[in-house]
């Protein structure tokens, strides 16, 4: 129960709708017993001694009952449906608000279809159990004592003897369910991978025709196609085992009734119209105890789905502002970077950065060079505060980042990835998508100083082009030139560049870094880069290996003593056919011009 405890501040504000539900359920449940009664006036009171007169006003009662037990059960759906929804909407909009805020050592670790279903089945099933379970399980424990309380005032005998095969029917309904629950779980997620291989298959499928895969991606899907049909005639097999079982414990239940009872309306201890109550009685209990393991199962699914939306909202946020945190104001930034001995290591991992030390002065241009694995990438990341440093401090204008607020510290930095994410949006939201406030002049002027602005021209709908999944396809160097433009647009203090231009040509590359002397002035920037002609102009060039600094300097100081720096300047230019080599020289010119 802990876990709708937890929950209640998203369900005990509808309360009102909740207790609206219940008791409309319960009064039509309690006029269902209003039947049995019926008939038993209808049987003894109007058939055997002939008085027909009655009838009409007896039909016309039923039809009120009738009529009143269905407005009571449109109040029931119509309250509980309100109460779940607007309990899921609340939890929805919790859980939305709370993985915003979640830090990167989450993420890290969170698995993206996981979430998903988090936010979309588990949330359908508290929807669920809060709007209908709930106050369905208290129906049924009323239904059960309402019912065995009037078949008692009857006859408890006959009571007691009817009932004996209801343990029977409770207790196979609960293995019933107990099978079937698994079982549909097992189909559930065969069906998932059958899903995930045929999107992967349509997804991939350059790759699998280029390596001429189809026979291995055909055995693929039916080895999980077989495992979908298995686990469908399992489940089915249980259905066939169970069903006619729980059918003859009911019956035969409704068979000594109608012996036992029989007997009795013959040797007048009951009447004949108290066995046809009793009859119709009988049915309104044995209908609660065959879904008994469907109720039971709702229940503890909704407490597992409860826990497990629970777990993200209770999540600790590692990354956040501290008391009294300072709000950097884009005016006053001078944009004055230090790390001052940062070492850093992800949770279990040995350090990913040793003693990392650097001053970049505001307005420089520093180049972190080295190969993969190196720790460029967690340079730049805690810069910008994904994760916390303990060992050492990383300072913005000569105060630790910790000081000031998350937001007004990322907002002065602009960071464009190795891998560009581009949102299912126009070409024109994608690049303003940092900014609340700007003109399409301002977007304009950024894609052209991104070099994005002459392809996006050429597009059908320019800039107003829906790029994303399902829109049109960019190619890779297309998708960072707009990222490129997206960070150009926020005017950050800090401009990063993560292997930014490692998809575009070489060509493409000058021009934008053309573009980026001017934009990069009075900005620090960081580029990270594995290709030499991408940094040789850094104020300072940082070479990493294994997390440690293993060289640092200018190009040209660089470029005078032996190292990992001057290896790769031989392979990367030493190799380049001549003509490539003498554009890149033209090019270089012209750029410092
Ligand atoms: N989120 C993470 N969790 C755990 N370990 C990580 C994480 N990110 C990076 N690492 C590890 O930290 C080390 C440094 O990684 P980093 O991404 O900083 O390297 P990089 O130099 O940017 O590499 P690349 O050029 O391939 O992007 C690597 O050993 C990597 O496996």
């Amino acid at each position: 129960m802990n876990v709708f405890r937890q929950l209640k501040d998203y369900y005990w504000p509808e309360r009102k709708f909740l207790f609206a539900s219940i008791i409309s359920l319960m009064f039509a449940t309690a006029l269902g017993l209003v039947y049995p009664n019926l008939l038993r006036y209808l049987i003894d009171d109007v058939i055997t001694p002939l008085q027909f007169d009655r009838v009409p006003g007896l039909a016309l009662l039923v039809v009120a009952v009738v009529s009143l037990k269905g407005g009571l059960q449109f109040l029931h759906g119509f309250f509980g449906g309100r109460l779940g929804n607007r309990v899921a909407y609340n939890l929805r909009e919790a859980l939305y608000r709370k993985l915003q805020y979640l830090s990167f050592p989450y993420y890290d670790q969170a698995r993206t279809g996981d979430l998903m279903s988090r936010l979309t089945a588990d949330l359908d099933g508290i929807r669920q159990f809060i709007g209908f379970g709930f106050a369905q399980i208290l129906n049924v424990i009323l239904m059960i004592i309402f019912g065995t309380v009037m078949m008692m005032t009857i006859n408890w005998k006959l009571t007691l003897i009817t009932m004996i095969t209801m343990p029977f029917l409770a207790y196979t309904a609960i293995r019933f369910e107990s099978k079937i629950h698994p079982s549909f779980r097992n189909i559930r997620n065969s069906f998932s991978s059958l899903q995930t291989a045929v999107q992967e298959n349509i997804t991939g499928v350059r790759t699998v025709k280029s390596f001429a895969r189809e026979p291995h991606e055909i055995d693929k899907f039916a080895s999980r196609n077989e495992h979908y049909k298995v686990n469908n005639i399992s489940s089915a097999g249980i259905w066939a085992r169970y069903f006619p079982l729980m059918e003859i414990f009911a019956n035969l239940s409704v068979v000594i009734l109608l012996g036992v009872g029989g007997s009795m309306v013959i040797n007048k201890q009951i009447t004949l119209g108290e066995l046809v109550a009793f009859f119709s009685l009988i049915w309104y209990i044995i209908g609660p105890m065959w879904g008994i393991g469907f109720h039971i199962n709702a229940f503890t699914q909704a407490r597992t789905s409860g826990e497990k939306i629970t777990d993200i909202l209770n999540q600790y946020i590692h990354v956040k502002d501290q008391p009294n945190a300072i709000e950097l104001q884009s005016d006053t930034v001078k944009g004055h970077v230090q790390f001052d001995r940062v070492t850093f290591a992800y949770p279990e991992n040995s350090p990913a950065l040793y003693d990392f030390t650097l001053d970049a002065k505001p307005g420089s241009v520093i180049g972190l060079l080295g190969g993969t694995g190196s720790g460029k990438t967690t340079v730049v990341s805690l810069l910008m505060r994904a994760y916390n440093v303990k060992d050492g401090a990383v300072l913005l204008d000569g105060r630790n980042i910790k000081e000031y607020t998350i937001d007004s510290l990322r907002s002065q930095i602009a960071i464009v990835f190795q891998e560009t994410f581009l949102f299912s949006s126009t070409i024109r939201g994608n690049i303003a998508y940092g900014r609340k406030d700007c003109s399409m002049e301002d977007i304009i002027r950024a894609a052209k100083l991104a070099k994005a602005h002459d392809f996006i021209m050429e597009l059908p709908d320019g800039y107003e082009t829906i790029v994303g999944e399902r829109g049109l396809g960019l190619s890779g160097g297309q998708k960072q030139r707009i990222a490129i433009a997206r960070a150009i647009l926020t005017d950050p203090k800090i401009l990063i560049l993560d292997d930014a231009t490692s998809a575009v040509d070489m060509e493409t590359e000058h021009e934008i870094q053309a573009g980026f002397r001017e934009v990069m002035k009075g900005r620090t920037t960081f580029i990270i880069a594995h290709r030499i002609s991408s940094l040789r102009h850094a104020d300072e060039i940082v070479v990493l290996d294994g997390g440690r600094i293993v060289q640092r300097g200018t190009h040209e100081q660089l470029l005078q003593q032996p190292g990992p720096y001057l290896d790769t300047y031989r392979i990367q230019y030493a190799d380049q056919p001549a003509p490539d080599n003498t554009k890149i020289a033209k090019l270089e010119r012209r750029v410092a011009h």
